[in-house]
């Protein structure tokens, strides 16, 4: 169907994780018969098994819908699914550059929360209309009232009549619809003009290559047409145009502007079409590109193993092919004397990280070994030379230092009043500096710190939502480098140096810490044929140390009599139960022990 640009809408649903986003764009799928019901897999937008296991939404995915309203017309929507987790805030910020309104989904129950309010900020910072939906009304807990109110007095935006719905029961969808209709504008746009495509989102497709979903601003792309991605330079014949079905690509012979869509063009890899950048007409090029494009960093480093050497080529192999749909995922090359070949990752964050570790191990059926996550430090020598140090192995020898730098967060903080107190202990330990308190209304509050991001990069948030019983949500962006007192802190296993366990670490916390690590490390290595001595230094000095005692098992002691058989079983299990080992110089670890290091909150 056609549809001219006044009976276009563009649209995204915002809210904070699990107040029911996917839920509803579900049912809105449901109501327009977009699919059928009989082919409604659960969450459909949410289409990678990860993503529907633990029920959140990682990559921004797009549908077309078509809405017969109660005035009697069809009306297109196009419906872009936004990432909901912190590591993925440009995502959703380039999500929004591309609708004209955003569905805010608030949870009845739970009211507004700190994904709430970033996201909210962002979409009016985006100039999207933002349409207030009230969610699981259902829930006995459910107080939309209070919430409505909550809304205004906290973001400002009318909403005493907002949509009250649950989106699980589906009751008061059509509602949401209409509001779709009335209250979000048409897209604006100028056929005439040179093209203008924003790129939000791309997938690798084995058969078409790239998909690259656009929104077009200016201009229309067609098949055949020759673009150039603005910000990589790259050209490409662009093969196919078309809008997206729940369920499957539908070609079209065009995309004008306005609209949301898909252009393949054989493109390789998805590093050719970054989110955020510009798609132009290679003749006839658009002067300036959109606003907003920034090349997305990694922010969060570790080492990623293969459990079993042998298996090094099939990492590297897991690895491009996680890469061909992942543009923030990086990796190199890298040896550790302890753990053998392995790769240096970068994730935009923690949970970016364990996606991809998780993803390696299920969909590639690898078992690997992950090194403690780090961050990038600056260092400044007293040569002159600065160096950026990803990998806690390459931290210079502290003579060399001028001055070191690390990355602090400026972190958001909201909690209802009664946990102000835990939550200002809790920065405090990560060295925290606080900046101000913003009360929301009487019992809820908006704390800003800033934090290091090596102190919340590992269980900050765990530690966060324990000590508040929940209530707490946490969100952050990099601010700045600061100079800090960092020392490299090495683990010795046996007299040897395991370079694997090396981590930098704040100086002033560096006896506490290696003296907690040498007892996590003892008791989590199992007793040896020889005594373990484990200690840990700092340039040499030795600060910790504990020992792990000798201990000799003979696990054919309980066989006398002499069955060959059970002989053979007893062995092959104690094979079996070396596996997740690892050699390390003449010690066994196991894998636990790596991550075990770093849980810094008892
Ligand atoms: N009782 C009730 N539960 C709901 C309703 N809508 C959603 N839920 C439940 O709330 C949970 C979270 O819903 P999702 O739709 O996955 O939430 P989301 O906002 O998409 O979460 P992320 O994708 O992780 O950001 C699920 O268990 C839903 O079944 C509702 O109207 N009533």
């Amino acid at each position: 169907m056609q549809y001219d640009r006044d009976h276009i809408r563009n649209f995204c649903i915002i809210a904070h994780i699990d107040h029911g986003k996917s839920t509803l764009a579900d049912r809105m799928l449901e109501k327009t018969s977009t699919v059928a019901e009989r082919d409604m897999e659960e969450q459909i937008l949410d289409n990678m098994d990860i993503e529907r296991e633990r029920g959140i939404t990682i990559k921004a995915r797009a549908v077309r819908l078509d809405y017969l309203a109660k005035n009697g017309e069809h009306y297109c929507f196009n419906l872009i699914d936004t990432p909901g987790h912190v590591d993925f805030n440009y995502e959703v910020s380039r999500s929004l550059a591309a609708c004209e309104g955003a569905l805010l989904v608030v949870d009845a129950s739970q009211g507004i929360e700190a994904q709430t309010l970033a996201n909210t900020y962002l979409a009016i910072e985006h100039d999207l209309e933002v349409v207030p939906v009230i969610n699981k009304i259902d829930l006995p807990a459910a107080d939309p009232e209070r919430v409505c109110h909550e809304i205004e007095d906290i973001i400002g935006i009318p909403a005493m009549d907002a949509p009250r719905i649950s989106a699980k029961s589906g009751v008061n969808i059509e509602e949401v619809l209409e509001r779709v209709v009335t209250d979000i504008p048409a897209p604006g746009g100028d056929d005439g003009k040179p093209l203008k495509a924003l790129i939000f989102d791309s997938y690798y497709d084995s058969y078409k290559g790239v998909i690259v979903y656009v929104r077009v601003m200016e201009g229309v792309v067609r098949p055949g047409m020759t673009i150039r991605m603005m910000a990589s330079g790259a050209e490409f014949t662009v093969v196919e145009t078309g809008a997206m079905g729940a369920t499957e690509l539908i070609p079209m012979a065009e995309l004008s502007s306005g609209q949301v869509g898909f252009i393949t063009a054989s493109i390789k890899t998805v590093q050719d079409t970054t989110v955020g950048d510009t798609v132009t007409d290679a003749e006839n090029p658009a002067e300036e590109p959109l606003p907003g494009y920034r090349k997305v960093n990694p922010m969060v480093f570790c080492g990623i193993y293969p459990a079993d050497g042998a298996k090094y080529p099939d990492l590297r192999e897991a690895l491009e092919k996680l890469q061909l749909n992942d543009a923030a995922l990086s990796f190199e090359p890298e040896t550790s004397v302890a753990l053998g070949f392995g790769f240096r990752c970068g994730f935009l964050g923690l949970l970016h990280m364990e996606i991809i570790q998780e993803r390696i191990e299920r969909e590639f059926n690898l078992d690997i070994i992950t090194t403690a996550p780090s961050v990038i430090y600056k260092v400044t020598l007293t040569s002159g030379e600065t160096l950026s140090i990803d990998n806690p192995t390459n931290f210079p020898d502290p003579a060399t230092i001028l001055e070191a730098e690390e990355p602090m967060v400026a972190a958001n903080i909201l909690t209802p009043t009664a946990y102000i107190g835990n939550i200002m202990e809790l920065c405090q330990q990560r060295r925290g500096i606080y900046k101000d308190t913003k009360y929301l209304d009487t019992d809820r509050v908006e704390l800003h710190y800033d934090l290091p991001l090596a102190e919340i990069v590992y269980d900050f948030f765990d530690a966060l939502k324990s000590r508040t019983k929940g209530y707490a949500s946490f969100d952050y962006e990099l601010k700045n480098y600061v100079s800090s007192k960092l020392v490299k802190l090495d683990i010795l296993l046996n007299g040897e140096i395991v370079d694997a366990l090396s981590f930098i670490v704040f100086a002033d916390n560096a006896y506490p810490r290696a003296r907690r690590i040498c007892e996590r490390l003892k008791d989590n290595i199992p007793r040896q044929l020889f005594e373990v001595p484990i200690q840990a230094a700092i340039g040499g000095k030795i600060i910790a140390r504990e020992t792990v005692k000798a201990m000799r098992k003979d696990v054919l002691a309980k066989c006398y009599g002499g069955d060959i058989t059970r002989k053979k079983k007893l062995l092959e299990k104690q094979k079996e139960g070396k596996k997740r080992m690892r050699q390390l110089g003449t010690v066994e670890v196991p894998q636990e022990a790596f991550m075990a290091v770093l849980k810094l909150d008892d």
